[in-house]
């Protein structure tokens, strides 16, 4: 597939990454309009360029990643040449109807929210689009398959996904670095300390992935009674672990809805 990504920033690159290592038999194209800091990407074979017109009408998916304020600049730009493309916008808060009113009916809007893990095929990207474009999503749907896991889910979930999967990342991020500050506290050094962190928050995760299972289940088979486990579950839980992250995320999407 002619894959066409408009914004090459901390999104737009690590979905042109992810695709020339993850997903075969595609051509990728990243635009932006200071190209100075990503054309290292031309020697994974994505061309890289600042017209975002180039060759655009070849595209067999147009990918925004921009910011909400830039998109009306960048749809004026490429609509009086582009006819029948599927976009697909990761852009936050842009509703389905929204995008498809800016870029009329002879185009189709499908919205994704992939997050940074597409770099390592590790994204969870939801994807919504209006029951008519169905067929024509089915491109995006199987290029994000290549890059993780691409649930569809129903549009009204999309800002929820954005805080819960893209924003998610960073959350999960800021476990692993409280984990590693405690990490030192307790005698490793940081590099020691955050890989033994990363490695048990993955280790966790696939667990999760390959059982299926409530995470209870798999705490209750490290919690020995009267053990030190359950001691810091515990302790962590009067602190407002688990409340907090709950907070934080109810506040992001908050924060979304405006
Ligand atoms: N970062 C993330 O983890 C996620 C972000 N998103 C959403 O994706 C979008 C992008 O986020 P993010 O990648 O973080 O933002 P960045 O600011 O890193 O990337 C946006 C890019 O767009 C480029 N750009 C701006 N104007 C134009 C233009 N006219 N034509 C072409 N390119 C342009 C900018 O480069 P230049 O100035 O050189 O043109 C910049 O590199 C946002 O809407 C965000 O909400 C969604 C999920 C996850
Ligand atoms: O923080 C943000 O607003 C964007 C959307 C999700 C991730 N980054």
């Amino acid at each position: 597939m002619k894959v066409h990504i408009i914004g090459g920033g901390n999104l737009g690159v690590a979905i042109a990454k992810g695709l020339s290592k993850f997903s075969e038999g595609n051509q990728i194209t990243v635009t932006r309009r200071n190209t100075a800091s990503i054309l290292y990407l031309e020697e994974l074979g994505v061309t890289v360029s600042t017209d975002n017109k180039h060759q655009i009408q070849d595209a067999d998916i147009i990918i925004l990643t921009i910011k909400p304020y830039q998109v009306d600049t960048v749809l004026a730009e490429i609509l009086p040449v582009i006819s029948n493309k599927v976009i697909a916008s990761a852009v936050s808060g842009l509703s389905i109807e929204n995008l498809q009113n800016k870029i009329g009916d002879g185009n189709s809007a499908v919205r994704i929210m992939p997050n940074i893990a597409s770099q390592f095929g590790a994204s969870a990207t939801c994807i919504a689009f209006h029951e008519k474009n169905k067929e024509k999503a089915q491109n995006t749907v199987a290029l994000f398959q290549d890059l993780g896991t691409a649930p569809i889910i129903d549009e009204k979930l999309m800002d929820a996904a954005t805080v819960l999967a893209a924003s998610g990342t960073a959350f999960a991020l800021r476990y692993i670095r409280a984990s590693m500050q405690a990490g030192i506290e307790i005698g490793f050094d940081w590099q020691t300390a955050l890989a033994i962190s990363a490695q048990t928050v993955k280790g966790a995760a696939e667990m999760i992935m390959e059982e299926q299972v409530h995470p209870e289940q798999l705490i209750d088979r490290v919690t020995t009674p009267q053990g030190c486990t359950i001691a810091g579950l515990n302790e962590m839980e009067m602190h407002g672990f688990s409340s907090s992250l709950i907070r934080g995320i109810k506040t992001s999407l908050k924060q979304i809805k405006g």
